[in-house]
């Protein structure tokens, strides 16, 4: 249907139904018939951004009853049950109109082109939609307001704030291993002749208002991290620090710059930043926290909420995809601890809105991530082109769990000379308390194994990592057609369905979740017990962090990962690593032990680091080349929405084969594109990312989110995966619609390997397993009755 072309009067529906380009023209179908037939008045379009689909909502003329109209692609083999399973999963949605019409709808009919509930809720409410209502911001997330007449000590508490910032329920807490975190080795160079590791935080002579904090969070000791960062900080060294995942890094440097931005304000009764509507200038904060990812941002910046509770200090976060405007307003009404990443915090800077002359502590945070290729220009001009005081006046930090060389190298450029390196085990290594499982797995087969891998496992929050966004889309949708409670996250999707997912996920109502390599680093969520590695990535520091979401503080968890040739890239390092962690090496790595292989790296001496020179990064890099560009505001991390893994372009791997490599081994296209694969001939075609199954995606809303015409096309040695390919396109037309018997993928291979991954003393559930996975869904996420049934503390 050519849009265009229709009478002026359907404009404005037009342009409704335009807002959601991948499912315009079935809902602007719809939209048609139902308005001329007078069926319905006062129709608009909704968002169901959990569901992944677009509703239509109408008012019938006659009885004055509301209908929801679910609109379905021709091909889309809906049945009733299914469509009921859709109304059921609406109340989960955060529009209030689609909850309620959840609690009052019934299923009342169905067509080729639509589904339609009845139901009685009452007349929209604008004001009332999330996505019209600024609150809904986490960047608006409330701090503790400090008032004028104030004063130290006497500061009065919030309930309501105070219950929010330490919800146990909400909050990881720390596992039976906790303790083993001492035995750790600890290695430091440069820095002070001697100083003192803490023994507790008493030790710490923090401010008392930190001290009380400390004790809200139920800290009892420190981890080593904070034990040996925590005095070299407040002696005021820069620091270089690498410690393993989920170990705590985060308190060990939030907590020495809040508490001497709080004692230095006490000594100089500096004026208040949060004073509200005293300071309308730009924001002069003291402390400046960068991060390479909007949802870590987010994170660091409840933390910065939970340590400076009842304290004059007023943390701000900023990132991007959010409105500028809503975090403009923030930092006008003052910040002293700016948390940021790197484009937006250009575009700030650049708008006017901040102003870096009075930063005395600099962090990056994922240091690593933060400096290499993508970032490093950025971070250049914020550092060395701003008005950041570049002198002894700056006392900075780089954390992360993984330091490559080159980073190392970089990182001088950055820290004063007496500068200290301290690392908490090696670098780059992980924790014991990750189960870790490599299992051989074709790209054919991958679909199949996953679905098992989750069946076999007790219902728990899952954490899928997949190469692309549009994979990520993929699978969200094959899962979910199979019942299973299941969302994606990745770069492609706008900032508030970002928001909106890592928020199901957390509360387990979507306790699997699908991303990319956006979640990779530094998300701390409670109880994620299992993350699958679906596409193995070639980095090996980028599986260390991606295996760090689980078996944090102290707590066990499981990582598998699906192997096959394609991922040969890794397999020497994650031989080594699962031989440092005393995890099982499966036989088809074994031909990359290495008996010559040293388990305690150390950071370069000064001499190795002058002889790296920038080129020897790409290794390191597998995520280089196409961030720079985008720095500003679009996309502050792995990709953005019209150009997604350009990065890759520059990484083929040294000795490739593309017979084996989808795309000629890592071409420029987002998904091992139709140009390049049907280049490389036989092999892994390009069909293989929409695979066999027949499961039609999803449509999603939001821009580019995969599902164009034909992308799915191309060379295949897969052929019977393609049915449903072709003419009539469409809306995300021809993949693999209606061919529910699929390709035939096999997942006979991996049964073995996949029901004996359970955790000890877990049991595989018996029937219905997808029912059950729901069924702990829907009647609220018990995390400790989920702790319990997977045998942890
Ligand atoms: N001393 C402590 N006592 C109890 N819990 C702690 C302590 N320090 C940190 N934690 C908790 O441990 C969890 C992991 O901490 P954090 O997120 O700082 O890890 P990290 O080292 O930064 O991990 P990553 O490298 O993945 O970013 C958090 O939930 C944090 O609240």
């Amino acid at each position: 249907m050519d849009l265009l072309s229709l009478h002026p009067k359907f404009q404005d529906l037009k342009e409704e139904c335009l807002q959601f380009p991948d499912h315009a023209e079935q809902l602007f179908q719809v939209y048609l018939d139902l308005t001329q037939a007078k069926d319905f008045e006062d129709v608009h379009v909704i968002k169901a951004p959990l569901l992944g689909r677009c509703l239509i909502e109408g008012v019938h003329p006659d009885n004055g009853n509301r209908y929801l109209v679910l609109p379905t692609l021709a091909t889309e083999p809906w049945s009733v049950t299914k469509m009921e399973a859709s109304l059921s999963a609406l109340s989960n949605e955060p529009d209030p109109r689609l909850k309620a019409a959840a609690a009052s709808s019934t299923f009342s009919s169905t067509t080729q082109m639509e589904h339609r509930f009845t139901s009685n809720w009452s007349p929209r409410d604008d004001n009332a939609v999330p996505d019209d209502n600024p609150e809904s911001w986490a960047c608006e997330k409330p701090v503790y307001e400090w008032k004028e007449d104030y004063s130290e000590g006497t500061a009065p508490s919030n309930s309501a704030l105070e219950a929010e910032l330490y919800d146990e329920e909400g909050r990881l807490s720390v596992g039976v291993h906790f303790d083993n975190y001492h035995k750790i080795s600890v290695s430091r160079k440069g820095g002070p002749d001697t100083y003192i590791a803490l023994t507790s935080f008493a030790e710490a002579k923090f401010h008392p208002t930190i001290v009380d904090n400390i004790k809200r969070m139920n800290y009892s000791n420190p981890t080593p991290i904070q034990k040996h960062a925590i005095p070299l900080l407040m002696s005021g060294y820069d620091l270089l620090a690498c410690a393993q995942t989920g170990s705590g890094k985060t308190a060990a440097f939030l907590l020495p710059v809040l508490s001497k931005i709080l004692t230095k304000m006490s000594r100089d009764a500096a004026p208040l930043a949060n004073r509200p509507g005293a300071r309308r200038t730009k924001a002069s904060p003291q402390a400046l926290i960068i991060l390479p990812t909007r949802e870590l941002a987010i994170q660091i910046f409840d933390e910065a909420r939970r340590f400076s509770y009842m304290s004059r200090v007023r943390p701000v976060v900023i990132y991007g995809g959010a409105e500028m405007r809503v975090q403009k307003e923030q930092l006008a009404r003052g910040c002293d601890i700016l948390i940021a990443t790197p484009g937006r915090l250009v575009d700030a800077m650049e708008r006017g809105a901040v102003a870096l002359d009075s930063v005395r502590y600099l962090v990056l945070d994922e240091a690593d991530r933060v400096l290499d290729l993508g970032f490093e220009e950025t971070i250049r001009r914020i550092l060395l082109s701003s008005d950041l005081p570049r002198d002894e006046g700056l006392h900075t930090m780089l954390f992360s769990a993984t330091f490559p060389p080159t980073i190392q190298a970089l990182a001088r450029d950055f820290m004063m000379d007496d500068y200290c390196r301290l690392r908490i085990g090696r670098i780059g290594g992980t924790t014991t308390d990750i189960m870790q499982k490599v299992i051989q797995v074709e790209e054919y087969d991958k679909e199949e194994t996953l679905h098992e891998l989750l069946l076999s496992q007790p219902p728990s929050r899952t954490l899928v990592f997949v190469e692309t966004k549009r994979r990520a889309d993929y699978l969200d949708d094959l899962l979910y057609n199979r019942q299973l409670p299941c969302i994606s996250l990745h770069g492609d999707r706008s900032q508030r369905e970002r928001e909106l997912a890592l928020e199901a996920f957390k509360s387990g109502r979507s306790p699997i979740l699908i991303a990319t390599a956006v979640a990779a680093r530094g998300l701390d969520i409670k109880d994620v017990y299992h993350v699958i590695n679906y596409d193995l990535c070639d980095d090996i520091d980028e599986y260390v962090h991606r295996i760090g979401r689980t078996a944090r503080a102290g707590n066990p968890g499981l990582a598998t990962s699906f192997y096959n040739d394609r991922n040969y890239m890794i397999a020497p390092l994650l031989t080594k690593l699962l031989m440092e962690c005393q995890q099982e090496v499966p036989e088809f790595l074994k031909e990359y032990i290495s008996h010559d292989v040293d388990y305690d790296t150390d950071f370069l001496e000064p001499d190795a680091l002058d002889q790296i020179t920038l080129t020897d990064r790409a290794p390191d890099t597998p995520y280089s080349g196409g961030y720079v560009d985008k720095m500003k505001g679009v996309s502050n991390e792995y990709g953005s929405a019209s150009s997604s893994n350009a990065g890759y372009g520059p990484h083929t791997p040294p000795g490739s084969d593309p017979g084996h490599h989808l795309g000629g081994g890592y071409g420029p296209s987002d998904v091992y594109g139709p140009g390049p694969s049907s280049a490389s001939g036989s092999g892994y075609g390009t069909a293989g990312d929409y695979g066999p199954g027949g499961v039609r995606p999803r449509p999603r809303i939001g821009s580019g989110s995969g599902l164009e015409p034909g992308t799915g096309s191309g060379s295949s040695a897969r052929s019977g995966s393609n049915t449903g390919l072709g003419p009539g396109a469409g809306l995300g037309a021809g993949l693999g619609a209606g061919s529910e018997s699929g390709s035939g993928a096999s997942s006979s291979a991996n049964a073995g390997p996949v029901t004996s991954l359970g955790p000890p003393g877990s049991e595989s559930w018996d029937s219905n397993p997808a029912d059950k996975y729901r069924d702990v869904q829907s009647n609220g996420w018990d995390s400790k009755q989920q702790s319990v049934a997977l045998g942890w503390n």
